[in-house]
């Protein structure tokens, strides 16, 4: 285990499994995490010397992207083939920009062949279409990803439904939807986030089955898959959202605790149950002019607090956001594999 700079305890491991419950698990060493602040809106945390385990979803992920570049060597010396991710883009938004550069520089070093389309912001609903009908028929592409939000004056729904079901790698495409929501179906591609969600849980050796989670957030691409996939593992679920009246209450209810309602450090340390396991899927961009591009990202939790009351939890950034990353390489993979090996759907 690694101590950050900060003091916070560091899973260094991303299969590490030791999960400090709130009654009997281990209590850490005060010399190793230095003096601890007692938190005031949480007087149990003034007596109980424990700090939350922050889990390190950048060497998670890294660790994952090794084992799929593997299967891409693998792939390339057996079948003379690799992956192909496709990413649009349209127009200039700066966070749009970085996700889209991030991809690409992961596919690359995965050895998946990477294809961009960086796209003028007033491009007609018609010419984009073309171009994912475009990747929809290259047999080199095995994973097409249009990078949201669009430009008002482009019908998503729209574009995201001409992406060819085989090849939605961001697991966004109805049929996808559709079949992750129903009792023993399966999606071909799990969308990237929630996925990397329980992927992190996973890996880290948190029990799903029979906890109690609560998702904040009811988003198409976070909220509603997260909840259907910590319900097809047995938790019971409840989903907060901006019209949830007591979202607190709730909150103190649960075991885990998956925030994904896009408003910077909404769940406050008070908010958590102690040793609740925290992922934090916000990315709120904050003006910060000391900061290098002139903003700094924090999550949909009050990370300070809440690493004082939960038994683990993500940081942002460093945390969930490369875990989705991770996981669209896996789809991409899989997507490729399912091509070549003709596999039926
Ligand atoms: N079709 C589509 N698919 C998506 O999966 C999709 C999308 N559109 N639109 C936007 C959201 C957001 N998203 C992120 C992915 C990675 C990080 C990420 O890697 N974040 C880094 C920090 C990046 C930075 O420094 O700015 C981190 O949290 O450590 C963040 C956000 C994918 N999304």
């Amino acid at each position: 285990m690694l101590f950050s700079l900060s003091g916070h305890r560091v899973a260094s491991d991303c299969r590490w499994s030791r999960f400090p419950s709130s009654k009997g698990g281990p209590r850490f060493n005060r010399t190793l995490i230095g003096p601890r602040k007692p938190f005031s809106a949480c007087p149990m945390a003034a007596i109980e010397e424990r700090q939350a385990v922050v889990i390190d979803g950048k060497a998670c992920a890294k660790e994952i992207r090794e084992e799929i570049a593997a299967k891409v060597e693998a792939m390339k010396s057996e079948m003379g083939k690799v992956p192909g991710l496709a990413v649009v883009l349209v127009g200039t938004r700066k966070d749009s920009e970085t996700y889209v550069r991030n991809k690409e520089r992961a596919c690359t070093e995965a050895g998946i062949e990477s294809f961009s389309s960086r796209l003028p912001e007033d491009i007609s609903q018609e010419e984009l279409l073309k171009v994912v009908e475009d990747y929809n028929s290259n047999d080199q592409v095995h994973g097409i990803l249009v990078q949201l939000p669009l430009p008002k004056h482009i019908n998503a729904e729209l574009i995201l439904d001409a992406i060819s079901y085989e090849k939605d790698v961001d697991g966004f495409h109805p049929m996808n939807i559709a079949r992750l929501a129903l009792k023993g179906r399966s999606p071909l591609a799990v969308a990237c986030t929630p996925q990397g969600c329980l992927e992190l849980l996973d890996r880290h050796g948190v029990t799903i089955a029979g906890k109690r989670a609560v998702v904040f957030g009811r988003s198409n691409i976070v909220g509603m898959p997260v909840s259907l996939l910590l319900q097809q593992r047995d938790a019971t679920v409840t989903v907060v959202h901006s019209r949830t009246p007591n979202p607190k209450e709730i909150c103190l209810e649960a075991d885990i605790v998956i925030a994904a309602c896009g408003q910077a450090e909404m769940i406050q340390g008070d908010w958590l149950k102690e040793g609740a396991v925290v992922l934090d899927v916000g990315t709120n961009a904050v003006d910060d002019p000391t900061a290098k591009r002139g903003y700094r990202l924090v999550g949909d939790v009050k990370f300070s607090e809440a690493v004082q009351r939960a038994g683990m939890i993500t940081p942002v950034p460093g945390g969930v956001g490369p875990m989705t990353i991770a996981m669209l390489l896996k789809n991409t993979l899989q997507s490729a594999q399912r091509s070549l090996m003709g596999d039926a759907i």
